[in-house]
């Protein structure tokens, strides 16, 4: 069975919204959505990963990440460890540069699309993050 590991960035902006993309039908898990992200190559540092990956895939540079969770899933062709990072730190005009189509969505709204099968953990953990816009704009002296 063959083991990868994978670097994965639950990327969210200044108004609490998510960035997705939609992986390629000729992909791994292809038309599902996810979070972006890609393979640490051997020797590798997984941050270096991770700032890679969203560099070549989305012209996103890493400001800030911190690490939220690991998931380990085993799908039959293949097992995945996801190291998520919550990146909430970043610069650079955003463009799909493998042509995925990509956008950023209201947290509660991540429902409402379907990622692959490991990614339940994820989505639990966006959907418990403490909001940044609500906090800020359900303050009434704000
Ligand atoms: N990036 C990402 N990958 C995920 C998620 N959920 C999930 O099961 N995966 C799996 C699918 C793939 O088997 C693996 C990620 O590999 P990848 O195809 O993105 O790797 P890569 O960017 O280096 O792309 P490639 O050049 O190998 O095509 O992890 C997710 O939310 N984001
Ligand atoms: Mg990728």
């Amino acid at each position: 069975m063959k083991h990868v590991h994978v670097a994965v960035g639950v990327i969210e902006n200044a108004d609490g919204d998510i960035l997705i993309s939609q992986r390629a039908q000729s992909q791994h898990q292809g038309g599902f959505w996810e979070f972006p992200g890609g393979k640490v190559e051997d020797g590798e540092n997984v941050v270096v990963a991770l700032v890679r990956e969203l560099q070549e895939e989305l012209n996103l540079h890493v400001g800030h990440a911190t690490p939220m969770l690991k998931v380990a899933h085993n799908y039959s062709d293949k097992s995945v460890l996801l190291d998520v990072w919550h990146v909430t730190e970043f610069s650079g005009k955003i463009q799909g540069n493998e042509g995925q189509p990509w956008r950023w969505v209201a947290r509660p709204d991540l429902i409402n699309y379907t990622f692959p099968p490991a990614n339940g953990p994820i989505l639990e953990a966006v959907l418990s993050l403490p909001s940044r816009s609500t906090a800020r704009t359900s303050d009434p002296s704000a």
